[in-house]
């Protein structure tokens, strides 16, 4: 069967997402204690970054470790250029300790640690190593280690993605949503009230999900408390996207930054197919999570003219949709295509996931009608 062709990719896969979002867990928390008022200084930058290349090294090195690092390619959004630099150096040391705390943490994620502390040509080895430009053949892991920057430094929503390409297409997939709890209805709670890192319960933890091509199954596992055990399946639930069908009742959600999509496009679209609600919008992939879940039956994104979209901004969350029952292509209604190397190459206008066909037939339908008159 198909699904268990990537049995142990996706074991290792899940269990670093879990290692991952703990890191990125702690580094926020820094960032949100340390400057609660300010929100993008230069200090949060530098700690964003601390939390990218951290989690990029973290992971090329766990599945270096699981797989053998001559057998491995990984496609991932950091390089090392800046890193390296005299002047980043105080950067790098703050990389090299969270890289290490985290991994001294692995077992408690059923993952083995390194016997000693990684050194600092090791960590900037380990991040460069993911230089990969994936393609149409053989197998590339696609990572992108802070999803949602903006999001992140904000104390707001994020994650962690990581999914496979295998001779170009998505086979597997892995998303971790550090602050969308697991709870029903997880997401329009904390957007609606705005909640900060600092005030969400240590009950409320976040979430990852997974899923492997032609599964037919999308799961969900909390993340685990500090100094819980990570048991597989770790109290893993199914997933599914919603029935809503009529438009009125449906949900559609969008990137917070109108750089990112243009919302007043959006809204004629979702005039003319009859949306009523106010659009939800979210940072990161968790849009994607959010369809899959059934918490939200639409997820449009329209860059502007040029912007080539980057296959880790959606590879493990398409698959995710797709195999929780929903549907996701360009604005033509065309798949998206992850075997041409970093880029969407060849994406008709923008990316329309739904939780189903009706809808998504209308979408693409009132994008066709309202394409000329737009300015993208
Ligand atoms: N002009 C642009 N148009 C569309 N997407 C953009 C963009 N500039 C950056 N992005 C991508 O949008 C992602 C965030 O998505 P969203 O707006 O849905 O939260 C960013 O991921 P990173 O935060 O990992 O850099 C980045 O890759
Ligand atoms: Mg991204």
């Amino acid at each position: 069967m198909e699904n268990q062709k990537y049995t142990k990719e996706l074991n290792v896969a899940v269990r670093v997402v879990h290692m991952a979002c703990f890191l990125c867990e702690k580094v926020q928390k820094q960032l949100i204690s340390t400057n609660s008022d300010q929100v993008k200084s230069k200090d949060d930058d530098s700690l964003v970054t601390v939390a990218d290349w951290s989690v990029q090294a973290t992971v090329s090195w766990m599945l270096s470790e699981a797989f053998g690092a001559e057998n491995i390619s990984i496609v991932a959004e950091e390089d090392v250029q800046t890193l390296s630099k005299s002047e980043s150096s105080a950067i790098l040391a703050m990389v090299v300790t969270a890289v290490n705390e985290c991994l001294a943490e692995a077992p408690r994620f059923g993952l083995q640690r390194p016997d000693k502390a990684l050194t600092t040509s090791q960590i900037l080895n380990a991040i460069s190593q993911c230089n990969s430009t994936g393609g149409p053949l053989g197998q590339h892991w696609v990572l992108d280690p802070v999803d949602g920057t903006l999001g992140f430094v904000r104390g707001d929503q994020y994650a962690v993605a990581l999914a496979m390409i295998d001779n170009g297409e998505v086979v597997l997939g892995v998303l971790g949503c550090p602050n969308y709890p697991v709870k029903d209805d997880g997401l329009n709670r904390k957007s609606q009230q705005n909640l900060r890192v600092s005030e969400i319960s240590s009950a409320e933890v976040g979430s990852v999900m997974y899923t492997t091509k032609g599964s037919g199954k999308s799961w969900m596992q909390p993340l685990i408390h500090r100094d819980m055990m990570f048991e597989w399946p770790n109290s893993a639930k199914l997933i599914r996207v919603s029935s809503v069908d009529d438009p009125a009742l449906a949900t559609f959600c969008e990137p917070v930054e109108k750089t990112n999509s243009d919302h007043s496009f959006t809204a004629g679209v979702a005039n003319t197919v009859g949306l009523r609600k106010k659009p939800l919008r979210v940072y990161s992939m968790v849009k994607y999570a959010a369809i899959a879940r059934g918490e939200a039956e639409i997820y449009m994104r329209f860059a502007r003219s040029g912007y080539k979209e980057k296959i880790w901004d959606h590879a493990a969350g398409v698959l995710l949709v797709q195999e929780a029952g929903g549907m996701v292509t360009d604005a033509g209604g065309r798949p998206l295509d992850f075997s041409r190397g970093i880029y969407l190459e060849g994406l008709d206008r923008g990316i329309i996931a739904c939780s189903g066909f009706k809808l998504h037939e209308k979408l693409i339908g009132a994008v066709y009608a309202s394409w000329e008159s737009s300015n993208l």
